[in-house]
């Protein structure tokens, strides 16, 4: 072997060790990059709120709210949205019902059901709540006649109580439908309100904290639901996140006497 011949073995050996430590050291970082990728994948329902932002501030920050937050509310609107939302919640009432027989059949252990059973309590309180509010108000509840957008909105609840659809996609419209009015009363309970004495109670409903903690457990059910559901599935439920929103926009220019 000549001098040549070892300096190139030796060199030889040298790069191939080299070529040893960067693959070890790319698979190290591969790993790494993999794994972090599995932690900071964000959940379903957070990337839908980033994608859709416009439409969610649009549904969450609707003049509506703002009027209430800033005092210059017309009390006709909040007349005219209470009446409307009357009926709203009561064709809410089977939507869920259908949601807590899929979630009976669907979840493991049993603790969706138990949240959504919930939800089904506090939407009762939240009839009662009404008819108080409708009779302080001088609003009679049986002579409200529903108005476009809100026999819209309940025919798209309807057609959501069939047994075809899916857990996840009734389970995001659920959390969806809540959130926006927890975000919405919560917004206008925030720092510098001026909130007109008589509406402080109807901001409170939606707005405290409790209701706030309730949204967040039906959001952590549907993401969990989201994550297991196939990519059809998944788009199905974010169509149907959007057409929430774009109902609870009609909902909010409906009571402004603006559709
Ligand atoms: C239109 C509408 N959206 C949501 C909620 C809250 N349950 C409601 N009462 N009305």
């Amino acid at each position: 072997m000549s001098h040549l011949d070892g300096d190139y073995l030796a060199s030889s050996k040298l790069s191939q060790n080299k070529i040893v430590k960067e693959k070890e050291d790319m698979e190290e970082s591969t790993k790494k990059a993999v794994t972090e990728g599995v932690d900071c994948k964000i959940p379903v329902t957070e990337a839908w709120m980033r994608k859709h932002r416009l439409l969610y501030d649009g549904a969450t920050r609707h003049t509506f709210i703002r009027s209430i937050r800033d005092g210059s509310v017309d009390f006709s609107s909040f007349k005219r949205w209470l009446g409307q939302d009357y009926i709203f919640v009561r064709s809410f009432v089977p939507f869920v019902a259908s949601t807590l027989v899929k979630s009976s059949k669907e979840s493991g252990d049993g603790l969706d059901m138990e949240v959504i059973l919930g939800g089904m309590a506090s939407l009762n309180d939240e009839i009662n709540w009404f008819k108080n509010e409708a009779s302080k108000f001088h609003v009679s509840l049986t002579s409200v006649v529903p108005q476009k957008a809100n026999i819209k909105y309940c025919r798209f609840l309807e057609n959501l109580t069939s047994s075809e659809v899916e857990y996840p996609v009734a389970i995001s419209v659920f959390w969806a439908i809540e959130a926006v009015y927890q975000e919405s009363f919560a917004h206008c309970l925030e720092e510098g309100h001026k909130i007109p004495e008589e509406l402080q109670e109807t901001c409170e409903r939606w707005g405290n904290e409790a209701f706030g903690t309730y949204c967040k457990s039906l959001r952590e059910i549907a993401d969990r639901c989201l994550q297991k559901a196939s990519p059809e599935v998944i788009s199905k439920a974010e169509v149907s996140f959007l057409s929430v929103l774009e109902h609870e926009v009609d909902f909010w220019n409906m009571s402004v006497g603006e559709a």
